[in-house]
């Protein structure tokens, strides 16, 4: 499939990021248009979170620079739903699964019978409402993904950024992952980093691969080699 000709919503320039001398990543360009489903892979250490961080500005890039547009002109924010790598949440926190899912429409300004209603549905979505009450300590690796899928989902954002959302759901909920993943795909911009070929990153209209540098392939069957098929 080619790239949508929607309007663009993120742009990155001429993107470095260097840790202590060391690159994670090299003069990457590329734009994010609305409608985008994008799939990012490469090997481990190659620099995919670090560019997510900077695409959500959590981090700052060593040089380039990162613009969010909204109506073809540049703006201070986007509303963005993130998942992070499950190793990056510190599951010790004091925090329960319902706690957690509504922490996604902080800013929001909803009256509380709305936040109410929006987190039941989304707890009933990821099928979690037996451990609605549950602290997300007690939870497993998977359940804990679910819950933090919920809250990147609950606002409705209009992009929404995965990162390898299938790590640690078992196989019953990979599926419907990938359901939930394609209905969303049908409003919402997305950008997901995942690891092996699957069939969630062959949904995608675009396929990056980040190596420390970026290479955008024109075909779906590059993950098993990190190299693009054409
Ligand atoms: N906070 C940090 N301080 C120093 N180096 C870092 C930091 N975060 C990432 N790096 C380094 O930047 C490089 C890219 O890491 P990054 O986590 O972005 O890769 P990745 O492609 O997401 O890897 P994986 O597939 O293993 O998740 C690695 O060499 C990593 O060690």
């Amino acid at each position: 499939m080619k790239p949508t000709e929607n309007e663009i919503i993120i742009s990155l320039r001429n993107i470095s990021k260097r840790w202590a001398g060391k690159t994670a990543l090299t003069d990457i360009n590329f734009d994010v248009r609305q409608g985008d489903f994008i799939a990012i892979t490469g090997p481990n250490g190659g620099g995919k979170t670090t560019l997510l961080r900077i695409l959500l500005k959590l981090l700052k890039p060593t040089e380039g620079n990162v613009t969010y547009y909204r109506d073809g002109k540049p703006a201070d924010e986007l509303s963005i739903g993130y998942l992070p790598q499950k190793n990056l949440i510190d599951s010790h926190f004091p925090i329960d699964v319902e706690e957690v899912i509504a922490s996604g429409l902080i800013g929001e300004n909803l009256p509380s019978n709305k936040v109410k209603s929006r987190v039941k549905e989304t707890i009933g979505l990821m099928g979690l409402e037996s451990h609605a009450k549950a602290s997300i300590g007690n939870l497993s690796g998977g359940q804990l993904q679910r819950a933090l899928l919920g809250r990147a989902i609950i606002s409705r954002p209009k992009l929404l950024v995965l990162d390898e959302p299938l790590s640690y759901v078992d196989k019953r909920f990979e599926h419907y992952i990938y359901d939930l993943v394609a209905e969303l795909a049908k409003t919402t911009t997305l950008l997901l980093v995942s690891h092996e070929m699957s069939t969630i990153a062959g949904m995608a209209n675009r396929h990056l691969i980040i190596d420390h540098t970026l290479t955008e392939c024109h075909s779906a069957h590059h993950h098993v080699h990190y190299d693009c098929d054409d």
